[in-house]
């Protein structure tokens, strides 16, 4: 896409999101709606497949172009711009690593959204240390068969397509496969809607398999590669959360500048106030320095650069820590209306707080990053 097409489909979306979500989020967040009729009008738009190849019906897009996408998404609602993000990376993890008949047959009922998915990792006692997960995947003839319990799943129980992550071997990570786990599978339930802080826009729950068989051909991937395909799906994933962190903190920021124009206190306007220039002064380069640290990861994955894996996990946390902050001193700029659902900044700042938690939390950043550096000796 050159780049005159690309600002083209950045502005239909904003268009898009503008029209559709904006005006709607802080309802749907108040009653915790996932609004699928929304997320499949986002699909006509070629968003269920940003990054998925167009033979299927993606868009083609490399991960430079999505950043700017799921960005402009999170100024309108972060929490289901979130949402497609990991309907996103699970999308991308069977165009990639399943094979053509599996491909044809998922993918472009995924693209379009008529069809929403799950990427299933986490356990209950399996968060940061994924490798030691306990999802078993038994093979029975042409079938394998899957027991175990998925936690935190976004999209669980509106999802047809379920992307889990199980035991097939030994322990640790060469011990693991990836499947595809339809939503109508006889022995899949659900967990109950977790109550959460934020990020109410789309629902999270459980995905419990009791005996769940699923045909052979539904493994994508390599029986061992799971891992290995759970993390290539990540690093793509880490970089959409950290642009709807930016998106999210753009938009509160760009509401604190107009508040504090219209806001008068002690005889004049706040903007007149230095103190808060400063902090503008502040959280706009931090805004800036974000875009610029997430752009140079999304080449480092678009080129395959050997040091992608560093450069998203530096994204991810630098990102999504710096936007929490701008976030919340945009409310703190707003007074007491910042607290007011009303205003919508406080959803931002309960929206992006998870951001540093999951898709990795911050601290496992630090440990990729980390070993990265001692290994490389710089
Ligand atoms: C980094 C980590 C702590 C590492 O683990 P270990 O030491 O056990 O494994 P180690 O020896 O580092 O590695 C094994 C193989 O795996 C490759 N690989 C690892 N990372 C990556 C990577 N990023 N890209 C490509 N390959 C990777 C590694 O090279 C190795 O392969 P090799 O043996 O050399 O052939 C890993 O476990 C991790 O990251 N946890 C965070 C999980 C975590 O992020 N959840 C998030 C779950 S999803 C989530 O939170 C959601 C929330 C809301 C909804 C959506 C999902």
């Amino acid at each position: 896409m050159d780049p005159e097409e690309l600002e083209a489909m950045v502005g239909a979306v904003r268009d898009f999101a503008q029209g559709e979500f904006a005006p709607n989020a802080v309802q749907w967040d108040q009653d915790k709606h996932f609004p699928v009729d929304a997320l499949s009008r986002a699909g006509d738009l070629g968003l269920g497949g940003i990054y998925t190849r167009e033979d299927v019906g993606g868009s083609g897009l490399n991960r430079a172009a999505a950043v700017r996408i799921f960005e402009e998404l999170a100024k309108a609602d972060t929490a289901l711009a979130a949402y497609i993000s990991i309907h996103n990376m699970a999308t991308w993890m069977i165009d990639s690593f399943a094979d053509d008949e599996q491909r044809q047959r998922w993918i472009p009922s995924l693209t379009s959204m008529d069809v929403l998915a799950s990427y299933c990792l986490t356990e209950p006692d399996a968060g940061s240390d994924a490798a030691a997960l306990r999802t078993t995947a038994r093979l029975d003839g042409d079938h394998y068969v899957l027991d175990g319990v998925k936690q935190f799943i976004s999209g669980a129980g509106a999802s047809g397509v379920y992307v889990v992550m199980a035991r097939t071997g030994e322990a640790g990570p060469k011990g693991i496969s990836t499947f595809i786990v339809p939503g109508d599978a006889e022995g899949l339930s659900f967990g109950a809607n977790e109550r959460k802080m934020g990020w109410n826009t789309q629902p999270t729950r459980q995905v419990i398999m009791d005996k769940v068989r699923v045909p052979v051909a539904q493994r994508i991937g390599a029986e061992g590669q799971g891992f290995s395909i759970a993390m290539k799906g990540l690093n793509g994933g880490r970089l959409n959360i950290a642009a709807c962190s930016l998106g999210g903190a753009q938009w509160a920021y760009e509401q604190a500048i107009a508040y504090l124009k219209s806001r008068e206190a002690f005889g004049q306007p706040l903007i007149n106030q230095q103190a808060l220039v400063f902090q503008l002064a502040d959280m706009g380069t931090d805004l800036e320095a974000s875009r610029l640290l997430l752009h140079r990861a999304a080449d480092a994955l678009d080129a395959g650069e050997k040091d992608l894996v560093r450069l998203c996990a530096m994204a991810k946390k630098f990102v999504t820590d710096a936007c929490f902050e701008v976030a919340n001193r945009a409310l703190q700029m707003h007074g007491g209306y910042g607290y007011l659902s009303e205003y919508g900044v406080e959803k931002v700042v309960r929206d992006l707080r998870v951001h540093q938690i999951l898709e990795g939390t911050n601290e496992i950043m630090r440990v990729i990053v980390g070993r990265s550096i001692v290994e490389a000796g710089k």
